[in-house]
């Protein structure tokens, strides 16, 4: 079996999908910051498209006031130009595909499929008040277009998340909540299982986490030490105990002799021996 060399290497692609004013680009931003993808956003590249005065900037524009999909070449030929400029190989592609023709014109044209889907689930009325105070002078960002946008993303762009979805690909996010719980549920499916058993959700940094190691295992390895040098002499004291207490007892009966031989001197002169016996006869006689 060949080896796949770098250059054909396929770049890993998250489609992040949504309504308008979900917080697809929000999320994205905190996810550049914590995992290193690069961020790519359709609308963006487009707006960028309009401002620089290509010769599409003016259809761009039409179909942008009116909430409609660009055609899908224009779309991808500025997604691939991005890429391959990021000199990164794992991207967030933010609201794109955005109809059926945007899914298999890309899937045809670079051969790549979606790791996964990250789905921002949010009601509408949400949406509606999020995109009207955005303040970014947006010309879509007014409530009749929104509402076509809204219409889009009902009858073109829920069906791609149904494809996924059927291909057990989609990991949906309730988006409702504020930014930090948003990013919550984002973090907990972009960090692996195994770094999520070992963390407990915490994302130390290698250093950090070499350094406790090192702790941990000193303080495992000196505890172990006194465990076994406190059994050591728990053992020999139990085993030694009788031999030790005649040692005790020993000692115990010198000490006891030896203050009554004292105590017998100090009262009744040197100690009674068999020649003073005798001697203290001869004097009596
Ligand atoms: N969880 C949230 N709670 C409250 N406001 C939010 C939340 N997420 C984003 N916002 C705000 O809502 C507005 C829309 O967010 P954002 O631009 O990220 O959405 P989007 O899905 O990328 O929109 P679009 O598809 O129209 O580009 C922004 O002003 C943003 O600051
Ligand atoms: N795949 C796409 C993405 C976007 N558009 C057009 O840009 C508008 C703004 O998109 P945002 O993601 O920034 O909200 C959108 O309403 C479309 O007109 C597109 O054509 N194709």
């Amino acid at each position: 079996m060949g080896t796949v060399s770098d250059a054909e290497k396929k770049p890993a692609v998250i489609f992040v999908l949504g309504g308008p004013g979900s917080g697809k680009g929000t999320q994205c931003a905190n996810v550049v910051e914590h995992f290193g993808y690069t961020h790519l956003s359709a609308g963006d590249l487009l707006r960028a498209e309009i401002k620089s005065g290509s010769e599409n900037g003016t259809m761009i524009q039409n179909m942008i006031k009116e909430g409609k999909i660009v055609p899908s070449e224009v779309t991808i030929k500025l997604l691939q130009k991005a890429m391959q400029e990021s000199g990164n190989d794992k991207f967030l592609i933010d609201g794109f595909p955005r109809n059926e023709e945007n899914r298999a014109a890309f899937e045809a044209v670079t051969k790549i499929e979606p790791a996964f889907v990250l789905f921002f689930d949010c009601p509408e009325e949400e949406m509606e008040r999020r995109i009207l105070s955005r303040n970014q002078g947006r010309e879509d960002d007014n409530i009749e277009t929104i509402r076509k946008r809204f219409n889009v993303f009902l009858e073109s762009s829920l069906p791609v998340v149904e494809y996924y979805e059927s291909k057990g690909k989609v990991r949906k996010v309730d988006a409702a909540k504020s930014v930090e719980e948003v990013f919550e549920a984002v973090k907990a499916i972009f960090t692996p299982k195994e770094e999520k058993v070992k963390h407990h959700s915490y994302a130390i940094s290698p250093c950090i986490e070499n350094n406790l190691t090192l702790k941990v295992s000193l303080y495992a390895s000196f505890k172990k030490l006194l465990q076994t040098f406190s059994f050591l002499i728990g053992s020999i004291v139990a085993i030694q105990l009788p031999f030790i207490s005649r040692v005790l007892n020993a000692i115990r009966i010198l000490l006891k002799g030896y203050r009554e031989e004292l105590s017998f001197s100090d009262t009744y002169g040197p100690p009674v021996t068999e020649t003073s016996l005798e001697h203290n006869k001869k004097v009596a006689v």
